[in-house]
């Protein structure tokens, strides 16, 4: 048995933490809404995030961060991309001993292009640090909470942290691969997220599953291009942490991304959709990072910055799919 300390009460690290505690490990939640961790603590339930799901009798959760840190070494850090630094300098604060920190967010910083790796090790104090990896592939937390059969990957720079990770999760239902493609499976991850609010709207226009297929097709050789030029192996999206998590992204009645994009081709605002959804839609931020990436490192991403102009300069939805159809012809 190990002590385990997750960061995030919403839905990915309440199913996770569940996994952990199925594995018969010793977790601690920590999260900021003290409700939701009085729910955790008496009903075992967070209905909020995953309504209806009765979950391990033993969680246990906090809403005091030096509680949670006192209580592992082993840190999985579940909260939404834009939280990452605050929660980050809020562990030098309240740490007293050095951290592994396993992340599982999908997102890229804007303006920075960093990925969650880098954000981390950029904030976290070398007192309180050991090291980073990142698990992540085809996991909606809907499903892992009632124990369906899913598969992810952990990548690391750092093994020990790969096979540890690997070892804690592993479980008839929750299998694990590890991956020594950091860069890969954080931005694999990450980009799917783009693809699968795209998917969304042309699925509200009412499109068929050969515009589905097209965009999942053009998506990953779009995600493959940038990835590659940061400096990922190509091989990467072709795993769980690129294709895998793809298709389940883009066909999953769980996605936020994905519903989002939905209700944007029915017709909603980005604000309307985004306020329905309550919950993160990380797709959208990350579009904005990938375009300006787009445009910085001269990589061609036109499913991308048909997406920005959507999202962020109103464009109409059906005129940016007709200039995605009429782009020059080429070779695939
Ligand atoms: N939900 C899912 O099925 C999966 C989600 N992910 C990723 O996990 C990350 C978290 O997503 P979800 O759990 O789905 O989000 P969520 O919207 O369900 O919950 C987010 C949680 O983070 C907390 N939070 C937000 N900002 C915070 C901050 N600054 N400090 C402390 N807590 C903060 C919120 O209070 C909430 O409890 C995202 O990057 C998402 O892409 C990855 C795989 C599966
Ligand atoms: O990453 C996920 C599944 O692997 C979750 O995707 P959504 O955030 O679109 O629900």
């Amino acid at each position: 048995m190990t002590t385990i300390t997750v960061l995030g009460t919403g839905s990915w690290g309440t199913a996770l933490a569940n996994v952990l505690l199925d594995n018969g490990h010793d977790v601690m939640m920590w999260g900021k809404t003290q409700q939701t961790v009085d729910e955790l603590n008496h009903s075992k339930t967070n209905q909020k995030y995953l309504p209806g799901i009765t979950l391990n009798e033993n969680m246990q959760a906090t809403s005091d961060l030096k509680k949670a840190l006192s209580f592992s070494d082993y840190l999985i850090m579940a909260v939404p991309t834009k939280g990452i630094r605050e929660v980050c300098q809020k562990i030098n604060r309240e740490a007293d001993s050095k951290k592994v920190i396993v992340h599982v967010s999908k997102g890229i910083e804007p303006q920075t292009f960093k990925r969650i790796s880098q954000m981390i090790e950029e904030e976290i104090h070398e007192d309180f640090f050991t090291g980073v990896g990142v698990l992540s592939g085809p996991s909606h937390a809907e499903e892992v909470a009632l124990r369906q059969p899913t598969t992810v990957a952990v990548a690391s720079d750092n093994e020990a942290i790969r096979t540890m990770t690997q070892d804690l999760f592993m479980s008839d239902y929750f299998r694990v691969y590890t991956n020594d493609d950091l860069i890969g499976v954080e931005i694999g991850g990450a980009l799917k997220n783009i693809i699968a609010l795209a998917v969304g709207i042309t699925d509200g226009l009412g499109h068929g599953d050969n515009a589905k297929a097209a965009l999942m097709t053009r998506g990953l050789a779009e995600i493959t291009r940038l990835g590659t030029k940061m400096g990922a192996d190509p091989m990467t999206f072709l795993g769980l942490a690129g294709i895998g998590d793809l298709i389940v992204t883009c066909t999953s009645v769980h996605s936020r991304n994905w519903k989002c994009g939905n209700m944007l081709g029915k017709g909603l605002s980005l604000e309307e959709a985004l306020s329905r959804m309550g919950m993160v839609v990380e797709g959208v931020r990350t579009t904005e990072a990938a375009f300006e990436m787009a445009q910085t490192y001269n990589v061609e991403m036109p499913i991308t910055e048909a997406l920005y102009g959507v999202l962020f300069n109103n464009e109409p939805l059906e005129t940016n799919v007709k200039t995605l159809m009429n782009r020059e012809k080429t070779n695939e």
